[in-house]
């Protein structure tokens, strides 16, 4: 017997199918199809897509072989499993299309729905899949909202077959047939052919008695009731009437001669969805001339079963007019519903795009196993839920893809769209491989490589060195960000000035360090191998049009990299400002890459938050933040030890501020649960293979009571790379989850300009402002503000932590220098505080933390109480060309550091050690006895 659909092809009507499945295909049901139905024509979309792979193992086999061959984003890994269904799609229709010569036999694929309301990427992904697909009965699907019209214009115009979704309303329908003509007689005027150029306009039916239907069942009457299930069919009606009325004109006429192709109706959404209604009921009522149906499987069946074909699309004009007009008079509104109608698809597509791309993006990272960072979370409920509160508000309002797109409305509508270099950075383009790899090769005449530079200039750059380590036969990196004399002198001492390459790095160009550090090496060079050859040994790393551009022209600079303006210092690690010394210390940048992009592949625009490692980890941040657990304290296993001091700054600087924000505390060692408050977060840093049972122990007991912990997991070392991805934007998000801009650091400013203000006195005077102690003994003498009351230095300490309160953080500046006793020293220091008075610490060298973690101490949270160290150094040494001295410049920047603080209403002290040498286990044991009873 004829199948019925069959019935359908005889009435001029096409049948198509809506539906695309690999197993379908696979198993041969779109051949049966078009063999035993007549099928002529296959569409997609979002949500079929989201059905065929978000929920079936079927594309599997391919997703995995696609990333073992490749690593790539996952748009285009789900593109990559489309495009091959369509493809075989494609390719059964194909001898349809020979057959009808190009009349029919199409298969649809639409462009993003993210790109709904966008003319350019639209036209460019249209071209994009045109050219992929690289089959002549292909259409292109793209909405035919306002901005998609201009788009449908141009693909046509191009020769792309274009399929138009997403019409509800007549209105909307006529533009897309004006575009479709305007686009033919432009190709005509080119003097290019028209006849194989197919369109079909895909009317939404069944959606809109979803919505009028509710409206006619709260009116409620009887006059209501009487166009229940019908304003759908008549809208559609007389859209045809619109059809054939062009079709008679002139204009169209003229095309047609040459060979045009009309542009069918095709209505879409012919499923019923009410089941009051026939299930065949919007196929039986549409039948036509030059039109398609195009069916879900349910409807094909049920229209195979007992659906009867008649002329019914022309039948009645008169009729579904009058249900227009009823609609109108009853207050339906059509035009309103219709208008909202496109705003609902192109959403419910955007969600059903976002739990596709999310069940991608999620078999993705299970298939990459240990090519990519392992994440994981065990967070308390409360914390648990506002999490996936922020991340449903995050994927709702687009964030991932707004990041990328530089929209500064998921922050504070300010200027952070200027700010996001860094997310082009960590796809490798800020830099230039082959001067990088070139510069690795130059570097290996040098023993060592001295970099001079603060915060984003040092810490990255200084991680990378710890924990890869410089190549074999390249040089020793030595990461100096301090004016502590001591500091200074022990790296001058380590290294042969004729034998070392300086790097001089600093975005801006202008910080004070780095200038007297350069003044400093560059006259020890000079000396060393003679006036003229110093330059040769210099390398700048540098923001375009800077003072240290210039001043490298000037003393003939072996090499200036250039930096981006649009990368903060802290988000600079991935261009030129990390990788240069890395490069110098000879690791391959190019390689280092290929893992970097791994994550940041992760993290595109089109891993949706629940599946984006950076969101998932910036979720946790800011929610935690702002319910209080503001305290993000890092777990480093041995070897990853260093990364935390290149991740305080970009936690501090960036989210510190306006009171708010994340207080990083690393190297604070792991207590018991009943040390920690409920302020914290933990993050597990671990490299496979690093031995640290005891603090996996201590991270079980925390985890039984309900501390949250996050755990990210390295195999290699070399995938340290990537968790400057992650971070990075997790900070940025966890800045739109707390409020305020990630890229600014307006609290920094203020200690620079005091500590200006104090050398430049000190340059013309000779001295720093005298300064009274409060209380002074043979150790020790203390500053501050406000005297702390005490008849002894225990006394002081004691009193001055007496004030913690749960939340506080205790933090300990200590500008001397950074050294292994020292930091041993000040970590017994921190438990001792932290264990007596149940708060966390934290701890900085002076001057280094000022370019750090010092913005979130003057900008963010005001529950920090500061013990400042200073101390007479035993040797001093003097800048050329300065009066002040390395030793004048520090203690300058502690008290400046120490006024500001305290105008930002944080405690603060300030304790001078009287004794260089023995002055801070002085403290330690002061201390000691101040936490004890
Ligand atoms: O690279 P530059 O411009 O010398 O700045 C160094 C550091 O100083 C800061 O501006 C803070 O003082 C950081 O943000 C920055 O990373």
């Amino acid at each position: 017997m004829t199948s019925r659909l069959k019935t359908l092809g005889e009435a001029g009507q096409a049948v198509w199918l809506d539906f695309v499945d690999r197993k379908f295909m696979d198993a041969g049901g779109l051949k049966k199809l078009v063999e035993e139905d007549g099928l002529t024509g296959v569409t997609s979309n979002p949500s079929i897509f989201e059905k065929a792979i978000g929920h079936s193992d079927a594309y599997d086999d391919q997703l995995q072989a696609d990333l073992a061959a490749a690593d790539t984003t996952v748009e285009s890994a789900y593109e990559a499993l489309a495009i091959k269904d369509i493809e075989d799609a494609c390719d059964t229709l194909r001898p349809v299309y020979d057959r009808l010569d190009a009349k029919d036999g199409y298969v649809s694929i639409e462009v993003s729905p993210y790109l709904a309301m966008d003319t350019a990427p639209t036209i460019a992904a249209a071209k994009r899949l045109w050219a992929t697909v690289d089959r002549p009965n292909l259409m292109v699907k793209i909405p035919g909202t306002d901005p998609g019209v201009p788009a449908i214009e141009e693909a046509l115009t191009a020769g792309i077959n274009i399929n138009v979704t997403l019409l509800f309303s007549i209105d909307a329908y006529k533009k897309v047939l004006e575009a479709y003509i305007a686009a033919l007689e432009a190709r005509v005027a080119k003097g290019e052919p028209i006849d194989r150029i197919a369109s079909v306009a895909s009317f939404f039916v069944s959606r809109i008695d979803g919505v009028i239907d509710k409206k006619i069942d709260a009116l409620g009457t009887d006059e209501a009731k009487a166009v229940r299930g019908k304003v759908a069919i008549a809208n559609a009606k007389l859209a045809y009437q619109h059809y054939l009325e062009v079709s008679a004109s002139a204009r169209w006429q003229a095309l047609a001669e040459k060979g045009a192709q009309p542009q069918r109706l095709l209505w879409a959404s012919t499923g019923t969805k009410d089941k009051a209604y026939s299930d065949v009921l919007y196929v039986e009522t549409l039948i036509g001339r030059d039109t398609v149906n195009t069916m879900p499987p349910a409807t094909m069946d049920a229209f195979r079963d007992h659906g009867e074909t008649s002329n019914s699309l022309v039948s009645d004009i008169d009729d579904a007019e009058k249900v227009m007009n009823e609609a109108e008079r009853l207050g339906l509104d059509l035009a309103g519903v219709t208008a909202q109608l496109v705003v609902d698809g192109v959403k419910s597509f955007a969600d059903a795009a976002d739990s596709l791309y999310g069940a991608v993006a999620d078999k993705r990272i299970k298939f990459l196993g240990d090519k990519i960072d392992g994440f994981s979370a065990d967070l308390p409920a409360d914390l648990d839920a506002a999490v996936k509160d922020a991340i449903e508000k995050a994927r709702k309002d687009g964030w991932s893809r707004k990041l990328w797109a530089g929209d500064a409305s998921m922050w504070t509508g300010g200027d952070e769209g200027k700010w996001l270099g860094w997310l082009a950075a960590a796809r490798g383009e800020q830099v230039d491989f082959d001067a990088l790899a070139a510069l690795g090769q130059e570097a290996r005449k040098y023993k060592d490589v001295v970099l001079l530079g603060m915060g984003g200039s040092s810490l990255g750059p200084e991680v990378i060195g710890l924990i890869l380590g410089s190549a074999s036969g390249s040089p020793k990196l030595h990461a100096l960000d301090s004016t502590d004399p001591g500091q200074v002198a022990t790296v001058a001492d380590a290294i042969d000035p004729a034998n070392t390459l300086f790097i001089v790095s600093s975005k801006s160009g202008s910080t004070m360090e780095p200038e007297l550090l350069r003044a400093y090496f560059f006259a020890r060079c000079a000396q060393a191998v003679g006036e003229g050859q110093a330059g040769s040994r210099f390398v700048a790393v540098t923001d375009p049009g800077s003072k240290l551009e210039a001043a490298a022209k000037q003393d003939g600079f072996a090499h200036i990299f250039y930096g981006d303006k649009t990368i903060g210092g802290r988000y600079s690690v991935l261009s030129v400002f990390g990788m240069v010394p890395a490069a110098a210390i000879g690791i391959d940048v190019a390689g280092f890459f290929e893992t970097v992009k791994t994550m940041a592949h992760s993290v595109g625009p089109d891993a949706p938050p629940a599946s984006n490692p950076g969101f998932q980890l910036g979720a946790i941040m800011g929610a935690a933040a702002v319910a209080g657990r503001d305290k993000l304290t890092l777990v480093p296993s041995p070897t990853l030890k260093p990364f935390g001091s290149w991740l305080e700054q970009l936690l501090a600087e960036s989210t510190g501020k306006q009171g708010k924000g994340i207080v990083p505390v690393d190297l604070e060692p792991l207590g018991d649960p009943a040390d920690y408050g409920n302020d914290r977060v933990f993050v597990h840093l671990h490299l496979e293979g690093d031995e640290m049972s005891a603090d996996h122990a201590k991270l079980d007991a925390l985890k039984a009571v309900g501390q949250p912990i996050v755990t990210i997991t390295l195999a290699d070392k070399a995938d340290i790379g990537q968790e400057f991805v992650r971070w990075e934007i997790a900070t940025a998000v966890a800045g739109a989850v707390i409020g305020i801009d990630p890229f600014d650091q307006p609290d920094v400013e203020d200690a620079k300009i005091q500590t200006r203000q104090l050398i430049e006195a000190y340059e013309q005077s000779g001295h720093l402002d005298p300064e009274t102690a409060f209380f002074e003994d043979g150790d020790f003498a203390f500053f501050a503000p406000k005297p702390v009351a005490g008849g002894d230095a225990v006394a002081i300490l004691k009193a001055h932590f007496a004030t913690a309160k749960p939340g506080d953080y205790a933090g300990f500046l200590a500008y001397i220098e950074r050294e292994e006793k020292h930091e041993a020293l000040i970590e017994q220091i921190r438990v001792d505080v932290r264990d007596a008075h149940k708060i966390a610490t934290v701890a900085g060298f002076g001057p280094r933390f000022l370019h750090s973690t010092g913005q979130a101490y003057k900008g963010g949270p005001k529950d920090g109480i500061f013990l400042e160290i200073t101390r007479e150094p035993a040797q001093d040494i003097a800048i050329p060309g300065n009066r002040a001295s390395f030793g004048t410049v520090q203690l300058a920047q502690a008290r400046g550091d120490l006024d500001v603080l305290a105008s930002r209403g944080q405690r603060v002290l300030r304790v001078h050690l009287k004794d260089e040498k023995s002055g801070l286990q002085a403290l330690a044991s002061a201390l000691k006895v101040a936490t004890q009873d």
